[in-house]
């Protein structure tokens, strides 16, 4: 069974459609990422999916069931990760999970948690009086005191420096392992390709693609580029090889002869192997390969940063 069936979400504000017919499925198991720039609708989605309102139309199933009729059912298996103005200043980390636990019928013990976390020695703590990265391990750990079968993560990496961020994918890593669903958005593109077992990316309301990383890549990334170093110009033949799209023949700052070869398949290595029985040597090589980024940039015309 899937976690989370949504078909033909649409979300009207005014005149605003903030979601158009949206239709996706969340695996059991893994880790889901929303991806899109600012505005795109991905917390708008998140938020109908949690059931924090009604869309203007179309259905959500989560966990089989109706987030907004179940909605007390839903709470006490899926773990929503709270907003940063949520917890008085004047609680300590271990009175929130105190007090978060005792709305649960059967709340794991904190300690434990905070632990797994690597936030024990914060448990004394005052939670305005934490780093970014620990708060939201605070955040987390709420989320997840009872265990929920699917957790909701909004942009949970926003505000974290990039060391911070690293550490807060391993979490999450481990929450999937620990066999819980997660559905998160984000606007790093990166958090998404090394994160997320699946990625859907949502423009204008619209989820215009959705799949692994490596499929996503494969089908709209574009071609792969390969910079040679070469001991003399580049054969015309070059062009004809199976995959090759473009060579591009130039020379280098000291002066050798360099081909900029783009491509797709496995187009390196027939050039690298053409080249050899031409009898050009290669004396530096390096590949650039196409990346989420340019997902989305061939999908939409524009670059994800550009919005930002
Ligand atoms: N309650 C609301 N009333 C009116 N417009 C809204 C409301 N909530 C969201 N919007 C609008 O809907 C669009 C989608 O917003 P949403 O917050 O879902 O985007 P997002 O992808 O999460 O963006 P961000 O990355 O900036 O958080 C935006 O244009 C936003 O201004």
């Amino acid at each position: 069974m899937s976690a989370v069936v949504c078909k033909d979400v649409t979300q009207q504000f005014g005149n605003l459609t903030a979601l158009d017919s949206v239709s996706l499925e969340v695996h059991t198991g893994e880790i889901l990422g929303i991806i899109g720039p600012n505005g795109a609708g991905k917390t708008t989605l998140l938020n109908r999916i949690e059931g924090l309102a009604k869309p203007t139309s179309g259905s959500i199933e989560v966990l089989g069931l109706d987030p907004i009729a179940d909605a007390h059912a839903l709470s006490l298996r899926t773990g929503v990760q709270l907003q940063q103005a949520a917890l008085p200043p004047w609680l300590k980390v271990g009175e929130a999970l105190e007090l978060f636990s005792s709305f649960y019928p059967h709340a794991q013990p904190w300690r434990p948690l905070l632990e797994r976390l690597g936030i024990t020695a914060k448990a004394g703590s005052y939670v305005d009086k934490l780093s970014g990265g620990e708060r939201q391990r605070v955040f987390i750990a709420l989320a997840l005191l009872h265990e929920p079968e699917l957790v909701f993560l909004d942009e949970l990496t926003t505000a974290l420096d990039p060391q911070a961020r690293l550490a807060m994918w391993d979490v999450v890593r481990k929450i999937r392992d620990n066999g819980t669903t997660v559905v998160l958005t984000t606007h790093y593109m990166e958090e998404a390709e090394s994160l997320c077992d699946r990625v859907g990316i949502i423009d204008h309301g619209r989820l215009i693609a959705m799949d692994t990383v490596p499929a996503l890549i494969f089908a709209h990334g574009g071609p792969t580029t390969l910079q040679l170093e070469l001991s003399q110009k580049a054969p015309e033949s070059l062009s004809g090889l199976e995959g090759v799209t473009e060579v591009e023949r130039g020379h280098s700052a000291t002066g050798a002869p360099t081909a900029t070869v783009r491509g797709t398949g496995a187009f390196a290595q027939s050039a690298l192997e053409h080249l050899s029985s031409c009898g050009v040597t290669v004396s530096a090589m390096s590949t650039t390969a196409p990346s989420l980024e340019d997902v989305f940039l061939n999908l939409t015309g524009r670059s994800m940063r550009e919005d930002h």
